[in-house]
């Protein structure tokens, strides 16, 4: 069985409740019908009812219907909601008027669902930018425990079955945090090696990249990939990691064995962590396009629950598969408390 159904797979044997907040979105609701037929999740779809069957109707999506819909205008439970949003932003000086008003942000809405227990994870950004989707996450859902830094992984599958896994590479951060200090790149690295695992079920071996490998080249930028290795190593004494490393040392088996000799990850890793997030996001944009790769995520790490992004580029069949993942996420979550 490939990777993706093994996903969907875990995903159809122990449902999950996943809020798709763009429920008009065209690739949102095709995929939404799919998952629906295939049993992969129970979905919480928001906006109007009537608008969404409509163009259900219109797009021929037969299954829609098994989805629960939220028109986050016209809700029952909108005022306890705005409650909870005030007092968890209280500190910030949120007034329960401005509570109000955001309740009826599907993007807000359904981080509160999640945050009252009435779902397990949300996905959206097929219409919305990354920032947007996650600022509500950030403010009411918050980090994990131990956490303090948000990050967001992408799950490449390359036609090169030579490197990573079998061709499969997992690569943060990609999405969320501009410039990451040495904490927080330890913080992305220990994620995305736990992602790597719960997601892709790869024991991960993880390379802290740049463009020196073991002193090669001198800058702060190396200093400060050297000094989050350092503290990824508190941060999770198990964990297989190696760096500063650049990507063929860290990938090509010869190269790793003459630039870095003795590294047990130079040549073998599979978790690719970038140290900063213009180098991430534009790495995996160009495997994806020039190489052809399946990019699947960003999956974001770090916070309480799971809480997705789309590119606003993807497919029906991205939507689709980061549903299954984030549902794989809830599962995780679930079985680690
Ligand atoms: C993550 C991001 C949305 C934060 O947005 P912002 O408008 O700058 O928000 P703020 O800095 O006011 O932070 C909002 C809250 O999130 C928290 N936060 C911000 N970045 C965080 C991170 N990386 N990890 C954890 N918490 C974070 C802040 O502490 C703050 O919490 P508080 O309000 O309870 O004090 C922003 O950094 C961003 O847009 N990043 C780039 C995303 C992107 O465009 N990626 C490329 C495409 S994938
Ligand atoms: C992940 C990402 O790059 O998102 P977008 O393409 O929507 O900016």
């Amino acid at each position: 069985m490939d990777l993706i159904s093994e996903i969907v797979e875990r995903a159809k044997a122990n449902k999950q409740r996943i809020v798709l907040p763009e429920g008009t979105e065209e690739r949102t609701l095709k995929a939404a019908n799919q998952i629906l037929t295939d049993g992969v999740a129970d979905l919480i779809l928001l906006g109007n009812p009537d608008e969404i069957m409509s163009l259900a109707k219109q797009w021929g999506l037969g299954n829609i219907g098994k989805a629960t819909i939220i028109d986050p205008t016209d809700h029952p439970k909108k005022e306890e909601y705005a409650q909870l949003l005030c007092e968890l932003r209280k500190k910030k000086g949120m007034t329960i008027e401005e509570a109000r008003k955001l309740v009826i942000d599907p993007l807000y809405l359904g981080c509160l669902i999640i945050k009252a227990g009435d779902a397990d994870g949300q996905l959206a950004g097929a219409r919305n930018t990354t920032g947007n989707v996650l600022r509500p996450a950030l403010q009411i859902i918050k980090t994990t425990p131990g956490i303090t830094c948000v990050s967001g992984a992408m799950l490449l599958l390359t036609h090169a079955p030579e490197y990573g896994n079998n061709g499969v590479i997992v690569m943060g951060d990609v999405a969320v945090t501009p410039m990451p200090d040495a904490n927080q790149l330890a913080q992305i690295a220990v994620c995305t090696a736990q992602t790597a695992k719960a997601v892709a079920g790869i024991d991960p071996r993880v390379a802290m990249l740049s463009f020196s490998t073991k002193g090669s080249a001198k800058h702060e930028v190396v200093d400060k990939v050297v000094e989050a290795l350092a503290i990824a190593k508190e941060l999770a004494p198990d964990l297989k990691i190696d760096g500063e490393l650049q990507a063929d040392a860290a990938l090509v088996p010869h190269i790793g064995a003459s630039k870095a000799p003795g590294s047990e990850i130079a040549g073998k890793a599979n978790v690719l962590v970038v140290p900063c997030l213009e180098v991430g996001n534009i790495s995996y944009k160009l495997v994806e396009r020039l190489g052809h790769a399946t990019a699947i995520g960003p999956i974001l790490q770090g916070i309480a629950r799971p809480v997705n992004d789309l590119s606003r580029g993807c497919s029906i069949d991205d939507v689709y598969k980061m549903i299954a993942i984030t549902a794989n996420q809830a599962i995780a979550a679930k079985e680690n408390k």
